[in-house]
């Protein structure tokens, strides 16, 4: 790729792509600390991502909400900030140029690409078939549910756990490859501990939509803007067209086929279907029960956007298809860095750290990229911030509390570990992985007021042989133990 209009480019001295929490954060901290630089945010859509609240609840666990604002407002707040309405189309890592899908093209010294990711359907092009990605999506999946009496839905992760328990008037099909639900976050036993929630009636509750805008392909055809209704706050309403609430879960089984009744004879293709009805779409799982429905959902995962920015250049991808960092959140290419979902951290990670794609580690990596580009703009060198030391979590399922910590579901440890586990049907529910005596991982799902102490056992990787199963006895309050 050769930009022949270089000479007419604008050229700033950072330039950060994406409006989401990661570009923000990285924009944001660049702006302040070079008052006098010219900065530039490229994005697609009209709404940027702004953390608030930030509270720092101990040493590595934070929380913050997350709001969808005019861009406006980082404009009048950062005098030196240019905020550019476009998506990028293409990018020349060699002469340090970017363009945009409406022909214009910028230079930059130093790059941040920061475009997130999109859903990862199980199958493409399927009518039937669609994904929650941000407020366009989820609107209109909430208008098809509204007319839907049986839906289908694919993943066992984070965005399936809020849609079976949200979703009310219609039944669910959850259709899970694993042994039990929420495999992303939990093992068997919390798991176990969930199953109740899902036939528990619940207060009608407004779904949250947390994402902004995805892809180029949505936005860049102008019709950015329209989606964001005033209610985006208020999150929407998942009802179904019917009264009630049920989910069937369908465990350790994978879908084999998709069709319609017009495609063949619904009989010859499902002998063993068990409610002939005329539904939209059938769904065959290789457990060889066949489901009549209204609409599938895939929340199957993410993949990285990553393509305006490959063609011509050498970026080194990771096998989940993010642009591969290192500590310094440099990509492989010269004077371009990455942050959030659309990178995969491939430095050396401490032994307590794992990525996973979440507003936490979007705001961690924006954050931290910003201060390495401003370091090295300045021939300085930046550590890994502390953040990467220890995994950490807070989020809410089926409207309990959940804090994940380190190694929280013994990823990597393999069979050298044990685990204690105290679980109060209801209430709550404590897992904490102890390898060679010390503490590497917990999940504390409830009101546990674990956490804190939790953070620093793991974090001073003391050996807590000594205390054997006192660790989690409910009588001794441990925060006074290891005082
Ligand atoms: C339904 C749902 C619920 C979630 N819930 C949680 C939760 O409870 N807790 C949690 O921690 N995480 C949650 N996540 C994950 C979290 O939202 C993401 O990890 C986080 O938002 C990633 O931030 P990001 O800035 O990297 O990317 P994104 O938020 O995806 O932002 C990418 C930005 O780049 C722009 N862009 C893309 N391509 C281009 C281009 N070519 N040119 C210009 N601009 C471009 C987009 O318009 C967008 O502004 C959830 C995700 C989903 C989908
Ligand atoms: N509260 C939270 O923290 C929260 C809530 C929602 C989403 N998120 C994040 O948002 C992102 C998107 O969420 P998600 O739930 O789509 O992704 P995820 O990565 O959390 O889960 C994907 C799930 O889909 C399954 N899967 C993958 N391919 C499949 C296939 N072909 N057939 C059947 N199952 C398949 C996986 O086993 C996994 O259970 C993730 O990064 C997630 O961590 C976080």
């Amino acid at each position: 790729l050769y930009f022949n209009v270089m000479e007419n480019k604008n050229t700033f001295k950072f330039v950060v792509v994406g409006g989401g929490i990661a570009g923000v954060t990285c924009v944001e901290q660049l702006a302040s600390q070079f008052p006098s630089a010219d900065l530039a945010l490229i994005t697609a859509g009209p709404h940027i991502k702004a953390v608030t609240n930030f509270k720092q609840v101990s040493k590595t666990l934070e929380e913050f909400s997350v709001e969808e604002r005019p861009f406006t407002l980082l404009e009048e707040k950062y005098s030196n900030l240019t905020f550019i309405l476009s998506a990028v189309k293409a990018l020349d890592a060699k002469s340090h140029c970017l363009e945009t899908t409406d022909g214009k093209v910028y230079g930059y010294e130093k790059l941040c690409i920061c475009s997130g990711a999109r859903p990862k359907l199980f199958t493409e092009d399927n009518p039937y078939v669609l994904g929650i990605r941000d407020t366009d999506s989820a609107q209109d999946f909430q208008k098809r549910l509204s007319q839907a009496k049986r839906i289908v839905l694919i993943g066992n992760g984070g965005i399936a756990l809020e849609l079976v328990h949200e979703v009310r008037g219609c039944e669910v099909i959850w259709a899970i490859k694993d042994k039990a639900i929420g495999n992303t976050f939990f093992d068997a036993g919390a798991a176990q501990f969930l199953i109740p929630s899902l036939e528990t009636p619940k207060a009608q509750k407004p779904f949250p939509c947390k994402r902004p805008r995805y892809t180029v392909e949505e936005t860049a055809g102008g019709t950015h803007g329209s989606a964001l209704g005033p209610d985006w706050h208020e999150g929407i309403v998942l009802q179904g067209a019917e009264q009630g609430h049920r989910v069937v879960v369908e465990y350790q089984c994978e879908v084999e086929k998709i069709f319609t009744s017009t495609d063949v004879l619904v009989s010859e293709i499902a002998p063993n279907l068990e409610t002939v009805g005329s539904w939209p779409v059938y769904i065959k799982l290789n457990n060889d029960k066949t489901y009549g429905c209204d609409l599938i959902v895939s929340a199957t995962g993410v993949v990285p956007n990553t393509d305006p920015f490959l063609h011509g250049n050498d970026f080194v991808l990771a096998n989940d298809g993010g642009l591969q960092v290192d500590e310094q959140m440099r990509t492989s290419e010269l004077d371009i860095y990455a942050a959030g979902d659309v990178c995969t951290a491939c430095w050396k990670h401490s032994p307590l750290w794992q990525q996973m794609r979440l507003w936490t580690q979007a705001r961690q990596m924006g954050w931290h990229a910003a201060r390495c580009m401003a370091a090295h703009a300045l021939s300085e060198s930046i550590e890994l911030d502390f953040c990467f030391e220890l995994f950490s979590h807070i989020t809410k399922f089926f409207n309990y509390k959940v804090v994940l910590l380190g190694k929280f579901n013994a990823q990597g440890l393999g069979p050298n570990h044990e685990l204690l586990v105290r679980c109060t049907k209801g209430q709550e529910y404590v897992k904490v992985v102890l390898s060679e005596g010390r503490m590497v991982g917990a999940v504390l799902i409830g009101e546990t007021d674990l956490e804190e102490t939790f953070e620093n056992l793991i974090l001073n990787q003391m050996d807590l042989t000594p205390y054997g199963e006192d660790l989690l006895n409910p009588n001794i309050d441990i925060e006074d133990y290891f005082d």
